[in-house]
């Protein structure tokens, strides 16, 4: 079943954005994010990109709501333009956490637990946040699990998550993320630890519940091929401060900071010898998707 298809998003308005703006971020006296702008517009595909350790991740988890304890905040991150989120009461910043914007990561059993069947990993969110009894969130869990492409739905949600491959494994995460009818995904480095024929595999998942559902989603990856194939713009953060930012086709052809184009410029070899593997060149790879 395709995302278009489904009946689980019906009715749910029009897409979502967030917007932060001088977002600052100290901790144990270091400056971890610097006055951090980022427009993630709604009902794109908005790629936040950087070497390990620029704050990729700490800018995702401050706007999922979960930034480090001891962490000094400023700034502002405004959900759908009008809530602000930042020093929002725990008690109702839960309410946005999981229901209104939610996050995948890179493994997938992360945010698993490994003794709970992938029912339970699937329905507890939606029984604490949508109330719903047991045969009403399995009865979701099951339409999810088709969204998301997961074979053989029933027989999977009686199964356990390292039955699973890593693949299959974050389908399921996304179809966790997405079952309390969240309108932002954060989907951080979805695809480093998936082998390149699974990776594409999610990455036109995440494209078509992006499309077909007008799903908001925030790519988190220092992985520029991975963005050149599906963001629609792209930011680059570098040291806590977003250094560049702009349409994928300008960062990745025209890139404009030094910094952006050192990134640029270590990507061809990488994914040119990739792609070769299999016999694409990166426009055949992108039409793929
Ligand atoms: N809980 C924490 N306590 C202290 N420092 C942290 C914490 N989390 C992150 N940092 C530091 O903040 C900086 C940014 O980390 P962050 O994880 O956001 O980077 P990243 O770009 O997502 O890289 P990676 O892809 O490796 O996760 C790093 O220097 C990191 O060491």
């Amino acid at each position: 079943m395709s995302a278009q298809e489904s009946e689980l998003f019906k009715n749910q308005g029009k897409p979502v954005g967030i917007t932060v703006r001088g977002l600052t971020m100290d901790l144990y006296g270091r400056r971890l994010l610097d006055h951090v702008d980022l427009d993630i517009a709604p009902g794109k595909i908005n790629g936040l990109a950087g070497e390990s350790g620029s704050g990729k991740s700490l800018t995702s988890m401050t706007v999922l709501g979960l930034p480090p304890e001891g962490a000094k905040i400023t700034g502002s991150i405004l959900y759908d333009g009008k809530t602000e989120l930042l020093g929002m009461k725990e008690r109702e910043r839960n309410t946005y956490r999981g229901r209104r914007i939610s996050m995948v990561f890179q493994d997938p059993t992360s945010s698993m637990h490994p003794m709970l069947s992938i029912e339970r990993q699937l329905t507890d969110g939606m029984r604490y946040h949508l109330h719903l009894n047991r045969k009403q969130a399995r009865k979701r869990a099951i339409e999810l699990l088709k969204l998301v492409q997961v074979p053989d739905p029933e027989n999977a949600l009686d199964r356990f998550p390292h039955q699973f491959s890593g693949g299959q494994l974050q389908r399921i995460a996304i179809a966790t993320a997405l079952s309390c009818d969240s309108r932002v995904l954060i989907a951080d480095e979805p695809t480093t630890a998936l082998d390149v024929t699974v990776q594409a595999g999610i990455l036109h998942l995440l494209k078509d519940l992006n499309e077909q559902l007008g799903l908001t989603i925030v790519l988190v990856t220092h992985d520029l091929g991975v963005m050149s194939a599906l963001a629609d713009t792209i930011a680059v953060m570098r040291s806590g401060k977003i250094v560049e930012v702009g349409p994928r086709y300008d960062i990745i052809n025209h890139p404009k900071h030094p910094y952006t184009i050192d990134l640029i410029n270590s990507l061809p070899t990488r994914i040119e010898q990739r792609l070769e593997s299999e016999g694409k060149t990166m426009a055949s790879a992108e039409e793929d998707l």
